[in-house]
């Protein structure tokens, strides 16, 4: 396996006219809590779609453990839209064995538990769930697979600070560093610190720095926000 498991080489990529990310070469390691942060519009979730391979480089190429990034790939990435995927007329519980009967990693009994821990009722339908709780949801679906890939894009989006908190403490307990890796997108930045190994600056399509969160504390002295003031004002 390859110690990287991420690849981006000279990716370029375009949505008709408008570019979005221009040659951007990145590597990502295995078994690490990684953030893309930057400014709206910057190229984050086109990097995240890139790698899920929902969306196709326009040129250079994007490797996935070591393999071209294609929806072939699925079954290794769990993708956490930003967008509201989950089907209203579907209890939690249902949705689960939904979810289960899509993905062979899909583990039921670990899903079962994160309801609980999140304090959802397994028998309330998705329309009527507060949009915490169906934040909160969407991380039970995509926690539960064991994927060595896990994408969100915008996990804590629009969710009360309780809310928040609450599912950062079920990523630090339910996921398996060991086996697994998380890719991020956020500007919850300051809440998101404590979790993140990596932070990765994304601006105007392009790469502008990355480091490690340690560093950026230790040798540089500062917080994840004035790391983000150096390299994207
Ligand atoms: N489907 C699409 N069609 C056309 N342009 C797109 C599409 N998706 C993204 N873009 C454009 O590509 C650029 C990068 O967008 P992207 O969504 O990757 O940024 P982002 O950093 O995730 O933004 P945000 O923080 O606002 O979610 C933006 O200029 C955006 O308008």
């Amino acid at each position: 396996m390859p110690e990287k498991i991420i690849e981006f080489n000279n990716v370029s990529k375009k949505y008709g006219r408008q570019p979005a990310l221009s040659n951007i070469n990145l590597t990502l390691p295995r078994g690490k809590i990684i953030g893309l942060v930057g400014p709206n519009g910057s190229g984050k979730s086109t990097i995240l779609k890139l790698i899920a391979g929902l969306v196709h480089p326009s040129s250079g190429s994007v490797k996935v453990n070591g393999r071209e990034a294609n929806r072939r790939i699925a079954s290794e990435v769990s993708y956490l839209s930003e967008l509201d995927v989950l089907y209203s007329f579907y209890t939690v519980a249902e949705t689960i064995s939904f979810n289960a009967g899509q993905f062979a990693d899909f583990d039921i009994n670990k899903a079962q538990e994160m309801v609980s821990f999140m304090q959802l009722d397994p028998n309330m339908k998705v329309k009527n769930l507060s949009k915490g709780n169906r934040g909160r949801l969407k991380i039970i679906l995509s926690l539960a697979r064991r994927a060595p890939l896990i994408l969100m894009d915008e996990p804590l989006s629009g969710l009360d600070p309780l809310v928040r908190d609450s599912i950062i403490q079920s990523l630090i307990s339910y996921l398996d560093l060991k086996q697994q890796t998380l890719i991020m997108t956020t500007h919850e930045v300051a809440e998101v610190e404590p979790l993140l190994d990596t932070a990765v600056a994304v601006k105007n399509g392009q790469i502008r720095n990355i480091s490690e969160i340690d560093d950026i504390r230790s040798q540089q002295g500062q917080s994840l926000i004035d790391w983000m003031k150096q390299h994207l004002l």
